[in-house]
Order: C-alpha cells, then sequence, then structure tokens
C-alpha cells in the first residue's frame, strides 16, 4: 500500500526545552520543487532532488549571506530589530512567534542551488527552511506523529505556517515532505468548524511516484528571470489570469487531473501527456513566456511522458522515464531518453524568433524526485531523532 503522510504534530514543549534549552546553532537543507505539474493549478507538487542549506546561529547581530543561486541579487538587508524583506529572516520571526519566543538575533548563512525567481520553488524553500530552522532554534520538538483516531484533521502546523505565509500549499506541501503531493485548502464548513481551525486549512497527501522518473528542467538564464526581479513574481504571473474560467475549462483540468493523480498511481506512464495537459494557467502564461508551448512540444515529440511549465515559470519541465527502453541501468549517458528530450528543448528554444532571445542560453538540470522533504541536518545542541528526521517517509511506500 501507498503511504499518506503522517500529518506532523508539533509538540509544545517549552517547559523543558524551549525555555531551558534553546539551541543556539541549526542546520537544515531543504529541496526544490515544481508546483502544478500541468493541470494541478495551486493542487500538485513535484519535490526535487537539488537542494538549498540554511545555516542560522544566534548572534550579536542580524547578519544575512548568500553563497550560491541569487548571491549578489537577493538584498540582504535586515536591521536591528531583525525587519527585513528576505524570506528566511520573515520565517524565522514567524517560527519565534508561533514558539512564543522573542526573535533573537542570528546569523544566516543561504548556500544556494534552487535558482531564485523561476518557478522552483525557490521562496517555499526559504519559508519552509526558515519556519523549520526557527523552531528548532527556538527549542520546539517537532514529531512526525500519526493519530490513526484523526487521521484526515489533525492540523499539520507546519503546513499551515508556511502555507499562510506563500498563500497557496502547492510548493511548501512537497518542500515540506518531498515527493508528489496532492494539497487540498480546507474551509471550516468543510471541517465542521472548531476553535483551533484556521480560515483554510491545508492538508496534503503523498502520490506515489512511479519507478525511474527523471525530469528535465529548462531554466531561462539569469538575466531573464532577474529582469521580472521582484519578490511578486509569482503574484504578477497569477494576477495575468482571468478570475472567471468558463465550464469546458474546469471541466477539461479537472479530468486531467483525475487522470494524472490515476496515471502516477497506477505507475502508468502512458498517458501522462494527456494528464498533465492544462489550459487554467499556461495560456494566459504562454503570453509572457513565448518558449512554453515550442519547449513542451519538442519535449514531448522527443519522448518526453509529459511537459509543463514549473509553478508560475519560466522555467519548463519534462517529465522522463530515464530509459528509451529495456533496463535504465545498462544504457550509456548518450542512450538516455533525458538527453534527447533537453537537445529537442534546446533546438525548441534556439530557433525563437530573435526578438525572443531573452529567453535563449538557459541552463538545463537533469535530476530526480527528491523523496524526503525539508530536515535538520545538524543542532547545537543535537535534535531528537524525530526532529532530525521529521518529513521523511514513512515505512509505507
Ligand atoms: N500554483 C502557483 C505556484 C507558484 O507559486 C501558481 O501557479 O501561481
Amino acid at each position: 500500500m501507498y503511504g499518506v503522510d503522517p500529518p506532523l504534530t508539533m509538540k509544545r514543549v517549552r517547559s523543558q526545552n524551549s525555555q531551558k534549552n534553546p539551541r543556539n546553532k541549526v542546520v537544515v537543507r531543504v529541496p526544490a520543487t515544481s508546483a502544478n505539474m500541468g493541470p494541478g493549478f495551486d493542487a500538485l507538487g513535484l519535490g526535487l532532488d537539488i537542494w538549498n542549506e540554511i545555516s542560522v546561529e544566534r548572534a550579536a547581530k542580524f547578519k544575512i549571506t548568500t553563497e550560491g543561486e541569487g548571491a549578489g541579487a537577493i538584498p540582504e538587508t535586515v536591521d536591528d530589530n531583525g525587519e527585513s524583506n528576505h524570506m528566511v529572516i520573515k520565517a524565522l520571526k514567524r517560527a519565534f512567534e508561533y514558539a512564543g519566543e522573542p526573535m533573537p538575533r542570528v546569523k544566516v548563512h543561504c548556500r544556494n542551488r534552487i535558482p531564485v525567481c523561476s518557478g522552483f520553488g525557490s521562496s517555499s524553500a526559504a519559508i519552509v527552511g526558515g519556519l523549520v530552522a526557527g523552531l528548532a532554534l527556538a527549542g520546539l520538538e517537532l514529531r512526525a506523529g500519526y493519530d490513526p483516531g484523526h487521521p484526515q484533521w489533525l492540523p499539520e502546523e507546519l503546513l499551515q505556517l508556511a502555507t499562510e505565509m506563500e498563500g497557496h500549499p502547492d510548493n511548501v506541501a512537497p518542500s515540506i515532505y518531498g515527493g508528489i503531493q496532492l494539497s487540498v485548502q480546507l474551509s471550516p464548513v468543510d471541517m465542521g468548524g472548531g476553535p483551533r481551525l484556521n480560515a483554510q486549512l491545508a492538508l496534503s497527501r503523498r502520490v506515489p511516484i512511479p519507478e525511474g522518473l527523471r525530469l528535465v528542467a529548462y531554466v531561462p538564464s539569469e538575466a531573464t528571470r532577474f529582469s521580472f526581479a521582484s519578490a511578486d513574481k509569482t503574484n504578477e504571473m497569477r494576477a495575468l489570469l482571468p478570475p472567471d474560467v468558463p465550464r469546458e475549462q474546469a471541466v477539461f483540468n479537472i479530468q486531467r487531473t483525475a487522470l494524472l493523480i490515476d496515471c502516477l498511481h497506477r505507475g502508468d506512464l502512458s498517458l501522462l501527456r494527456f494528464a498533465t495537459e492544462d489550459v487554467l494557467h499556461q495560456p494566459a502564461r504562454a503570453t509572457i513566456y513565448p518558449h512554453l508551448k515550442p519547449m513542451c512540444q519538442a519535449a514531448i515529440n522527443a519522448g518526453a511522458h509529459g511537459a509543463f511549465l514549473s509553478g508560475a515559470g519560466p522555467t519548463i519541465l519534462a517529465i522522463c522515464s530515464g530509459a528509451t527502453g529495456g533496463d535504465i541501468f545498462t544504457q550509456t549517458r548518450e542512450e538516455r531518453q533525458e538527453n534527447g528530450v533537453a537537445n529537442a528543448m534546446r533546438r525548441a528554444v534556439d530557433s525563437l524568433s530573435t526578438k525572443h532571445d531573452q529567453w535563449k542560453g538557459g541552463k538545463f538540470y537533469i535530476c530526480s524526485p527528491c523523496y524526503q522533504g525539508c530536515h535538520v541536518v545538524s543542532a547545537d545542541p543535537p535534535m531528537s531523532d524525530a526532529m532530525a528526521t521529521f518529513g521523511t517517509l514513512d515505512g509505507d511506500l
């Protein structure tokens, strides 16, 4: 049987831990994510095996440093009260507020491998990584617990906190849990109300990943991404979407999202090219992203099982099985399907007219899904095992 994620319960043990034994330093790893997967707008997300590492240490003065992706471009300013636009700092503050502790001054170092402003979940990674680091630093114990009496309704506090900050759960859920996540926001009415419940309670369920899945992602160049600049890029790309959806478009996406979940559960990739079609967000976004349609088509023609805009873009993601047939492990690098798909995608973007040159010259990432979400790598004093490994798969998978 494929497992569902154990709801994450957060035990407040302030009297033993937080007050008496706050941590001095915490290092967390947090994966990239690709939201929507075509038709599953604001509902589906996939964790990728590309990781940021965030180190947070109590210090005499606030300081943020960045290496890797976004270094020199992400503003690192933070005032003495911890006011900052930096997502990691905002998430740390939210974590301390949640823990009921004053926000300490901290030194934050981000080792970024996730391209920023690209549709690869870099802001979710900052939010989730910052929350986990902050909760751990504040001394809260986290426990991946499963209450069989309330399997559906037990609130997953970390998911709530992260969803509230991000606005939608499809990136933060795989960032927390890894794998493919199907997330739902419930209203209090759905839940029968109750004093603990927020207006929108997010919950997430793991969807199985077919074996051997490989992903080819094209991330347009740095220059292009930063021309979009603002931290509000996702909001700008959401503002493009028409507020109302004709019934036939809603039906189109409902059918495909349901088919996609079924394909993933069966491990059947044969219908994925239809199951990853979308009419809710990609057509409007294609008006800004001229590479979207030709690259997706080229990927499918070259044998990819499906291709779509990653999150709000501009990254394009193609799903491959890593093999052109036969055994993935006995194939040479040249024979592997993802190379053919990447080459075809490159030819497609290169053949756009010169007025679209800004979309050319991007980078390809060939990667696998990640099966684990955000986790603590090291802490001083050390974490309990449960905390260090929360967000990993349960034994069901
Ligand atoms: N579902 C979101 C993901 C980006 O954060 C969107 O497409 O706008």
